[in-house]
């Protein structure tokens, strides 16, 4: 692959990629599976080099290879930066039907074509989800610092994400974070019509624009998603996790307040803003929620959750807060402990075998309780512990089936159930007062203010999912963004002058030492 320096755009032609078959790989574990097709651990077999292929799925593709990637690989392609996955090489394998059925459980691949791209340990959903985990404050700054270095690289090279979310956001043992999955990127710079799909960035991640119809738009959609990144972060889950859309407006509204010509211009322009304008307002509540928070992380947050796109703070804003320059100051990387590798694939499929196990001890409990019940009581002593009893069982582990937090694609369907129950451990204000089990219908919204599904232009009542553009690349159009280009994304990373603690804003907001 032809290297580039960290930080610039990766111009050069790779003509090698796509020359190699995957059988220079072997598999070793499934870390992944999404809307677009399953990723591998795989090593190669000359160098030893662990990577990760991400299968392209093609078995909905009538009209060939997927335009979902070949935009994602164009995109990576050009992006370089030490917080952007890297993606090494194209392979490729052609597998026929036969060996493919061979080949469905063994540690060979199926035919088709492969993205290889470096391996990470972690996901941050998967990460988070581990029993016991504590995020330290220096360490969630750390993370915060990185995913928002990488999005505003992004940003300057006019590449908008479109679906940052935990599962997204890629950690190795190093300490570094990685955005990933550019599936739906897409680069605003040769677009000139700003017509761009709103049905992206999973459901809870998703800012109110778009949720209210906007078509064109920019950089800010991204920075709504890391607003919500970062109060999970602090709150310990995800803090607005609605069922469908409607709901999730509702959330917001709740939240942050309910949108009009002062704290929005223009919102009344939007194109479902008169069907889903509140009913009544609503008080903007962030401060008065997470009132337990650190002052300057609520600093933060509030200015990242801001309803108006265009007063909602770029990356590089956030970078330059108060929050990253004061004490604790982010960790280095390289000092946070290291851990077992964790996907969220890997973790929720642990919890799945948790959740069997209880239903089988639950099952056998009762069967057991129905044999005996005739019988007098037996006693028993001095007996070792079934294999269903033992310290390592679930029953002993008192953990509650969890649900692993949205993470299946953009179209409306979050992954898992909305009540999701605390994965994170007390980090900042576990008693801040945010009610999660406020219903839909607590904001001052009529049910019957909603089209019937089918009808009308956004969301069917019903908190259907939504086909998405993966499904459909209709939905993508072309045409620029509607915000503006001017110097924000212009420069690279500075500084606001320098820290009072001893950084240097100046340096490319450097770590700590
Ligand atoms: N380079 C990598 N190293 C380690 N794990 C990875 C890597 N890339 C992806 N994964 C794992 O695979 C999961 C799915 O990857 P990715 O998001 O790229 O696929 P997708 O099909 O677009 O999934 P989704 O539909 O959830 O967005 C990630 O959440 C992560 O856990």
């Amino acid at each position: 692959m032809a290297l580039t320096v960290p930080g610039q755009l990766n111009t050069e032609v790779i003509p090698s990629w796509g020359s190699r078959s995957v059988d220079c790989f072997e598999k070793l574990e499934q870390i992944g599976e999404g809307t677009y097709g399953q990723v591998f651990m795989a090593r190669e077999t000359k160098s030893g080099e662990i990577v990760a292929l991400k299968k392209i799925r093609m078995d909905n593709e009538k009209e060939g290879f997927p335009i979902t990637a070949i935009r994602e690989i164009k995109i990576l392609k050009k992006l370089e930066h030490e917080n952007i996955i890297k993606l090494k090489e194209i392979v490729t394998c052609t597998g026929d039907a036969k060996d493919e059925q061979r080949n469905q459980d063994g540690n060979k691949f199926m035919g088709g074509v492969y993205m290889v791209f470096e391996y990470m340990d972690h996901d941050l959903t998967g990460l988070a989800d581990r029993p016991g985990l504590r995020f330290t404050v220096p360490q969630i700054k750390c993370y915060m610092k990185q995913l928002l270095t990488g999005l505003h690289y992004c940003h300057v090279n006019q590449v908008l994400h479109r679906d940052i979310k935990g599962s997204n956001l890629l950690i190795d043992n190093e300490g570094q974070l990685k955005l990933a999955d550019f599936g739906l990127a897409r680069s605003f710079s040769n677009d000139h019509g700003g017509n761009l799909t709103n049905r992206v960035i999973t459901l809870w991640y998703r800012p109110p624009e778009l949720l209210l119809g906007a078509t064109r738009y920019g950089p800010a959609v991204d920075m709504w998603s890391v607003g919500c990144i970062f109060g999970e972060l602090l709150y310990g889950k995800p803090i607005l996790p609605g069922k469908n859309e409607p709901e999730q407006l509702n959330k917001i509204f709740e939240l942050c307040g309910s949108p009009d010509e002062n704290n929005w211009p223009d919102v009344s322009k939007t194109p479902w803003y008169n069907n889903f304008k509140p009913t009544r307002p609503m008080k903007r509540r962030i401060r008065e929620m997470f009132r337990n928070f650190d002052r300057h992380a609520l600093d933060l947050l509030d200015h990242l959750l801001t309803l108006d796109p265009n007063q909602r703070w770029t990356a590089k804003q956030a970078l330059d807060a108060d929050y990253f320059w004061n004490d604790p100051l982010p960790c280095d990387p390289k000092s946070l402990p290291k851990y077992e590798s964790s996907h969220e694939f890997q973790t929720k499929k642990k919890r799945q075998q948790q959740r069997q196990n209880e239903e089988l001890v639950k099952r056998q409990k009762l069967q057991h309780l129905q044999q005996h019940t005739r019988l007098p009581p037996i006693q028993h002593t001095g007996q070792a512990p079934s294999q269903w009893q033992g310290p390592n069982h679930p029953l002993n582990n008192a953990q509650p089936p969890v649900s692993a937090g949205p993470s299946h694609h953009h179209y409306g369907k979050p992954r898992g159930p909305p009540v999701v129950p605390n994965r994170y451990p007390p980090s900042g204000n576990q008693s801040g007062g945010y009610n999660t089990n406020r219903g839909a219908q607590a904001g001052g919204y009529s049910g019957s203010q909603y089209p019937a599904q089918g009808r009308g232009p956004p969301y069917g009542g019903s908190g259907m999912p939504v086909p998405g553009p993966r499904g459909a690349p209709t939905g993508y159009g072309v045409g620029p963004p509607n915000y503006s280009q001017s110097n924000q994304y212009g420069g690279s990373v500075g500084g606001r002058g320098p820290n009072p603690l001893g950084g240097n804003r100046n340096q490319q907001y450097g770590w700590q030492q």
